[in-house]
């Protein structure tokens, strides 16, 4: 999953990141499982005269390891899809605490496992111990596994009198782990919200690196970003891409005339502007420096690039800037040119609409050059 596809709402974020969780997270516990039974049994007195159990619940355990692995995440993220894939695996969860739990109990009564019941209990201990850490996303799930991981040990020792030391111990260990799981809960879910906030401001943080202060467009950065992988697009499906540049003409006289914060409303006026004429959603509005602004237009053709710059024009003609009570009249040069694929490189592209904004003003200014590809030859 790319960085951006990371679910933004916190109710999302949340079943997202719970269900990676519990995928990464419970994918190595079948091989414990499986592993402690291996103890309980290859330790015991007699394991050959006990193979039936030995091999029936080996596989039993080795197939929730396998079923585990299997399980992977739906590719998709609809809530409805990760919810049903938390439900399943939280159901293997389950099945694999209730498995080892009834282990427990067979083991604790059963005479052939007396020199392995040791190692029975202390599995049983890890694994619920590690559930509280591993599993807290869910409180209620987790302390139903925890349960059925020891509930019928418990009920085992409770049959004899002789067994309460330990029957006490370990009741005792089970509502520590109940309380312990309320606090990793907290946790986790703490660790969560933290985690998207530290997203989103990190959102914050590149949408600002991206964007012009003065004016709300994608700044210089943005542009050397957005070009090369606008052209690359353009060129891998022979699309057409074009390119507007924009200057506006004796601007340092607004400043000199009218000061620097009119000259900074007229910039923002000016974007506002561009905004108005370039107004589909995939167009990338820049500005590239001090005057000097640009439209990258995909999937544009050069007419329909000229018309827009055109009228760009006319419309800076016709309305001027409303600054500080007065009309300021404001012209600009535009270079346009559409990029050639198979012909033109990034830079020789960039170059050929510059190369006619210089154009444009270098023969008077105010107007519009076209950078037909003939001229970069
Ligand atoms: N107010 C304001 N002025 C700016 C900003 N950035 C650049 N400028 C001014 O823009 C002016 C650009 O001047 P020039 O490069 O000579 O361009 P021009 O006066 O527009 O002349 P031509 O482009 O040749 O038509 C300078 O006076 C800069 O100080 C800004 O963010 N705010």
């Amino acid at each position: 999953m790319t960085d951006a596809e990371i679910p933004r709402q916190l109710d999302a974020f949340t079943l997202w990141r719970e269900a990676v969780d519990m995928r990464s997270r419970s994918r190595l516990g079948g091989f414990y499982y499986l592993f402690a039974w291996l103890l309980v049994w290859g330790f015991s007195a007699a394991p050959m005269a006990n193979w039936p159990a030995g091999l029936g619940l080996g596989l039993l355990f080795g197939l929730t390891l396998a079923l585990r692995w299997l399980h992977d995440l739906p590719t998709s993220h609809d809530p409805d899809l990760l919810r049903h894939w938390m439900k399943r695996r939280w159901q293997l969860i389950h099945f694999t605490s209730l498995a080892w739990g009834l282990v427990q109990a067979w083991v604790l009564l059963d005479e052939a496992y007396r020199d392995t019941r040791l190692i029975a209990t202390l599995s049983t201990i890890a694994f619920s111990t590690a559930m509280v850490s591993t599993f807290a996303m869910n409180r209620r799930c987790c302390a139903l596994a925890i349960l059925l991981l020891y509930l019928p040990g418990l009920i085992s020792l409770s049959r004899d009198d002789g067994n309460l030391g330990e029957l006490v111990t370990l009741t005792f260990y089970f509502s520590y782990l109940l309380l312990a799981l309320n606090r990793s809960h907290t946790d986790y879910h703490g660790n969560l919200a933290l985690e998207l906030q530290l997203i989103e401001q990190r959102d914050r943080l590149d949408t600002l690196s991206r964007t012009d202060s003065l004016t709300q467009l994608g700044n210089r950065y943005q542009f050397n970003n957005l070009f090369p992988s606008m052209v690359a697009a353009a060129q891998r499906q022979r699309g057409s891409l074009a390119l507007v540049l924009l200057d506006i003409d004796y601007f340092k006289h607004v400043n000199d005339n009218f000061g620097h914060t009119a000259g900074d409303l007229c910039l923002q006026h000016f974007a506002e502007r561009m905004r108005q004429v370039f107004r589909r959603d995939s167009d990338a509005l820049l500005r590239l420096g001090g005057e000097e602004f640009g439209v990258l237009m995909p999937d544009t053709s050069l007419e329909q690039a000229q018309s827009l710059a055109e009228s760009f024009r006319q419309n800076l003609i016709h309305r001027g800037f409303e600054v500080q009570g007065r009309t300021l009249p404001l012209t600009a040069s535009l270079g346009v040119g559409c990029f050639e694929p198979g012909q033109d490189s990034a830079e020789s592209f960039f170059k050929r609409v510059d190369d006619a904004l210089y154009k444009a003003k270098a023969t008077g200014r105010d107007r519009m050059v076209l950078a037909s590809y003939a001229s970069a030859q």
